[in-house]
Formats: structure tokens, C-alpha cells, sequence
């Protein structure tokens, strides 16, 4: 295309080639003089003022608040007047879609008759740090442009205004997200996002879970006395968050449990997984970009790390990992790059994280960062937990999930089989106290299958598996007897043949002895026996 005899698409090649050039080449720090004068110059003859509202605030450890607002805001209004737009999200239930502004577009809005524009931007600068994996460091934000004559409205009224508005279409739009953390050499490659998340759309809730009916009232009422409560624990000085431990055998709900009370809050969950976490300094900067009305889940506490070991070794005086550590680096070089990799002695990448990082991570300064926040620790073993990591104030209520009882099964029984009562259920209530069934057993017996015939059959095999249950145990329970009688009986007879080998022993020195003194007395007799004949052979006086 043509215009006044000059090509135009050769011309903005041209231009851009000598843009690139340019930003290839020019000294950094000067470009970044040159566009500050340019600014000063542009400043005399354009009328506006800009409002800049990045992404991240405070050294890029936490992402703004009032960005992600008002992206919500302008996600709305641009929705009818933006021409690019990306798809943020696709809402399951009713397959609508949220929308957000692509990078470089601008949006106007009309706010008491004076027109503003919004422009979202991105900056890609490369990244400083050395890495395999280079990755660009991208750093979007949206400006607010508005004539310099309309400034007061702008700061007073407006942007105040978009803040409400755009918290309102938040929890409009909310769609709650199950997150979990990237491991920390992903963490450049995601352009600095620690957690990676999926929409939560989880139908458990307090109403499904199976469990003793006042314990579930006092959790929920906890629960809600929590949400509540900013005001009072601001008054009593301590950060708005509460922890939960979760303990009890395989298969008697604790992960619902975790789900239940999320969807009962409306909250996120944050699903930590701590043997992906390096060190102690990766954990707090996992807490501090969480967001506020949050679960944090910590599964199988026990299994995690060896939080407990590091303690224990560490006071018996016996011999410490890092010991270990350093024994292996001064024989085989190669632990030491390991080491300086952040991998451990197996060659895989090690957490270090510390007992005392993660009460710091509960409990600590950070912990108070952004608030309202509920920690949930869940356990199949609390004995194996170290004291410190579970005492109240960290963790405030401790919860026990513990086997099916006649209530829990009567929801089940509701739940599954829209049964309210029948006559087997007094059956299975005296076989439920002699046993220990876990509700997921409860649950898996009390599902309807294709060939069952209805919910008496499926009772019926529920009773038949409670009966099977109870027999186990009670074999268990005689196998269990036998083995300590087992154990008595080879105790007895160590004790027997003990007593018989002393007898020997004590006849053998008998006859020993017997023998000793035979041979002295026969010693005696030859010397009586020749003292005799000297006397007989001597002449008499
Ligand atoms: N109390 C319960 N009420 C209702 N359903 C339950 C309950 N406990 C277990 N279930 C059922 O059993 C399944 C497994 O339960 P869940 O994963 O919550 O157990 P868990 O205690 O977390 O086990 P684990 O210790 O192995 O992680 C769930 O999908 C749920 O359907
Ligand atoms: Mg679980």
C-alpha cells in the first residue's frame, strides 16, 4: 500500500528492524534516560495524567490487590467495546465465560460524563538471573489516562469507584480454585507464579460428611465464629488465621473434611506440597503469595518430611544429617556439586525445609501476611508428630476422624440410599459398636450397583461385610493371643532347659570334687602308708 508516494509496509519493517536495533544495542540505562527526558519533554504539551497499577507490589513478592480488582472491572466493561480479549475462565455449571483485556488494549469509560482510558501494558525485560532455562521477566500493569483538569475527580471519586465495582463482579464471578505449589525451578519458566491452580468444583460438603452430629456442629459453628471474627482477633492482637489437625485412620474423611469446610467457607485451598519446597525462605514466599479466604492444606503431615527425626537427632546428640552430609561430601566430590545443585545424597532434588520453618510458617511473623486464612494439617499417625508442630495456638482444634458410628451411617444411609430408617438398621447398629468399619468402607458398601435390587440389598451386604469385618478382628484378636502364649510357652521352656543345664553343671563339680577328694585321700593313705614301714624298719632305742 501507497501513501504519498512512500510504502508503507516497508517503512514500518524499517522502523521496526531499527527499533529492535535499537533496544538490542543501546546501553540500557541510557534508553532509560532518554525516555525519562522524553517523558519531561511530553509532559509540556500533553494534557494528561497517567496512573500506573502494576501487577506486583513490594519487590514482586505479592500481587496486587487493587491490579487483579481492577482487572475484573475491566474485564466487564470491555467485554461489549475491547476488541481482544482472552478467555480467563470457562464457568462449568453454566458454560459461560469470564473474559479478561489482552495485553496492549485500551478500553474507555465514562465515569459523571468525563472520559477516561485504560490501557493494559506488559514490559518484557530478560531475566538477570544465570539459568539453563533464560526466562524474559514480564511485568504487566494497567494505566489510567485521564485530562489533568478531571484529576481530582479521578483520585477522589473513580478510582474508588472501580475498586467496589470490581470487587462486586469478583465475588460475582468467583469461581473458587484448588491451588498447588510449582516446583521452585519452575518458578522463573512461569513467569514468577509459585502456585499453579485449577477451578474447585468439589461436592463434598458438611451435609455428605459422615461423623458423630455434635462434633460437626461444633466444627461448623468454629468455622463460622472464624469468618466472623476480624474484629476480635484484631482486638486480641493475634493474625486472623486458625489451624486445624485432621488425624485418624485411612478412610475416615479427613481430605473431605478439608473439602467440606472449604466449600462451607467459600474459600480457595492451597494444597502444599512440602517435599517440593526447597528451603525455609521458598515456604515463606509460598505463605506470602496465598490469598486471603484460604484453606492451606498440609496432607499426611507425617509422611512429608522428617520434621520430627531433625529434632530428634539434633538433641540425642546422636549423629545429625548434615553430618552425614558432610562425611559423604569429603569422600565423593560429586555430593558436594549434588549439594550445590540443592539435590540430596540419592542424586534427587532434597527439601530442607526445617521443623522450625514451618512453625514459622504457621505461626511466625509472615504467617500474618494477608489473613484470613485456615491451615489444616491432616495425619494418619499424631503420635509420630512432634509436640511443638501440633501444640494449641498452632494448631487451635484437633480433630479425630475416627470409625464409622450408628449416626454416620444413618447420613450415608440418607445420603446414598434415601433410606430415613429399616428395620436392618438395629442390626447394624450392634454390629457397628462391635466393630470398626471406616464410612469410605460404609460408603463403598452402601452404593448402589447395577445388579443389586435395591437399598435392602445393599444394607444386606453391608451387614454381611460388618460380620466378615468382626470375624477378622476376632481372629485377629485370638492370632494376636496365641502369638503372646506362643511367646510364653518358648519362654518357659528356654527357662526349663536353663534349670536342667544348671543341674548338670552342678553335678558335674559334685562329681569333680568327689574325685578331687578321692585322689587326696588316696595320697594321704601311701604317705601314712610309708611313715609306717619308717617306723617299723627303725632300731629301737
Ligand atoms: N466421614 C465420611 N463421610 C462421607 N464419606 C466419607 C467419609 N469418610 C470417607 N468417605 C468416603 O471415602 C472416600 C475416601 O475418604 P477420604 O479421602 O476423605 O479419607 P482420608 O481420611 O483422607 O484417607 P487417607 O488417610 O487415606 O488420606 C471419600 O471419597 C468419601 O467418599
Ligand atoms: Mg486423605
Amino acid at each position: 500500500m501507497e501513501l504519498f508516494g512512500i510504502n508503507i509496509g516497508s517503512t514500518m519493517a524499517a522502523l521496526m528492524l531499527g527499533w529492535t536495533m535499537f533496544q538490542q544495542f543501546f546501553p540500557y540505562h541510557l534508553s532509560r534516560l532518554l525516555e525519562l527526558y522524553a517523558l519531561k519533554m511530553a509532559a509540556f504539551f500533553y494534557p494528561y495524567i497517567q496512573i500506573t497499577f502494576p501487577e506486583f507490589t513490594g519487590d514482586r513478592l505479592t500481587r496486587s490487590e487493587a491490579y487483579i480488582t481492577i482487572q475484573n472491572y475491566l474485564a466487564a466493561i470491555s467485554s461489549a467495546t475491547a476488541r481482544r480479549l482472552k478467555v480467563d475462565f470457562v464457568k462449568e455449571n453454566n458454560d459461560s465465560v469470564l473474559l479478561a483485556m489482552d495485553d496492549y488494549e485500551e478500553v474507555t469509560n465514562v465515569f459523571h460524563g468525563v472520559k477516561v482510558k485504560w490501557s493494559s501494558t506488559k514490559t518484557v525485560r530478560p531475566s538477570q538471573s544465570v539459568s539453563f532455562y533464560p526466562a524474559a521477566d514480564e511485568r504487566r500493569s494497567f494505566t489510567l489516562t485521564v485530562h489533568s483538569r478531571h484529576r481530582e475527580l479521578v483520585t477522589s471519586g473513580y478510582i474508588a469507584h472501580v475498586l467496589k465495582e470490581g470487587k462486586a463482579i469478583a465475588s460475582r464471578n468467583r469461581l473458587r480454585k484448588l491451588y498447588t505449589n510449582n516446583s521452585s525451578c519452575e518458578w522463573s519458566l512461569c513467569n514468577a507464579t509459585k502456585w499453579s491452580h485449577v477451578a474447585f468444583d468439589h461436592p463434598a460438603s458438611f451435609d455428605t460428611l459422615a461423623m458423630a452430629t455434635g462434633l460437626k456442629e461444633g466444627i461448623k459453628k468454629d468455622l463460622v465464629k472464624f469468618s466472623q471474627g476480624k474484629d476480635y482477633y484484631n482486638r486480641i492482637g493475634k493474625p486472623w488465621k486458625r489451624g486445624y489437625l485432621l488425624y485418624g485412620p485411612p478412610g475416615t474423611g479427613k481430605s473431605t473434611m478439608i473439602v467440606a469446610m472449604a466449600n462451607f467457607l467459600n474459600y480457595d485451598i492451597y494444597d502444599l506440597e512440602l517435599t517440593t519446597v526447597r528451603d525455609n525462605s521458598e515456604l515463606r514466599k509460598l505463605l506470602i503469595e496465598t490469598t486471603s479466604k484460604s484453606v492451606i492444606v498440609i496432607e499426611d503431615i507425617d509422611c512429608s518430611l522428617d520434621l520430627t527425626g531433625q529434632r530428634k537427632k539434633g538433641t540425642n546428640g546422636e549423629k545429625s544429617k548434615q553430618e552425614d552430609e558432610a562425611n559423604a561430601e569429603e569422600k565423593d566430590p560429586l555430593a558436594r556439586i549434588r549439594k550445590g545443585m540443592g539435590m540430596g545424597m540419592t542424586g534427587t532434588r532434597e527439601s530442607k525445609v526445617t521443623l522450625s520453618g514451618l512453625l514459622n510458617f504457621i505461626d511466625g511473623i509472615w504467617s500474618a501476611c494477608g489473613g484470613e486464612r485456615i491451615i489444616v494439617f491432616s495425619t494418619n499417625y499424631i503420635d509420630s508428630l512432634d509436640p511443638a508442630l501440633i501444640r494449641r495456638g498452632r494448631m487451635d482444634m484437633h480433630i479425630e476422624m475416627s470409625y464409622c458410628c450408628f449416626q454416620a451411617f444413618k447420613l450415608l444411609a440418607r445420603n446414598y440410599l434415601n433410606l430415613e430408617s429399616h428395620e436392618l438398621f438395629g442390626e447394624i447398629e450392634v454390629l457397628l459398636e462391635e466393630t470398626k468399619m471406616t464410612p469410605a468402607d460404609v460408603a463403598e458398601n452402601l452404593m448402589l450397583k447395577s445388579d443389586d435390587k435395591g437399598p435392602e440389598s445393599c444394607l444386606r451386604n453391608l451387614i454381611e461385610a460388618l460380620e466378615v469385618a468382626k470375624l477378622e478382628e476376632e481372629a485377629a484378636k485370638l492370632k494376636a493371643k496365641n502369638s503372646d502364649l506362643e511367646q510364653m510357652v518358648a519362654k518357659l521352656e528356654e527357662a526349663v532347659k536353663l534349670e536342667e543345664a544348671t543341674a548338670k553343671l552342678k553335678a558335674m563339680k559334685s562329681e569333680e570334687n568327689v574325685a578331687k577328694l578321692d585322689s587326696k585321700l588316696q595320697v594321704k593313705e601311701e604317705e601314712m602308708g610309708e611313715d609306717g614301714e619308717k617306723c617299723a624298719a627303725a632300731p629301737a632305742p
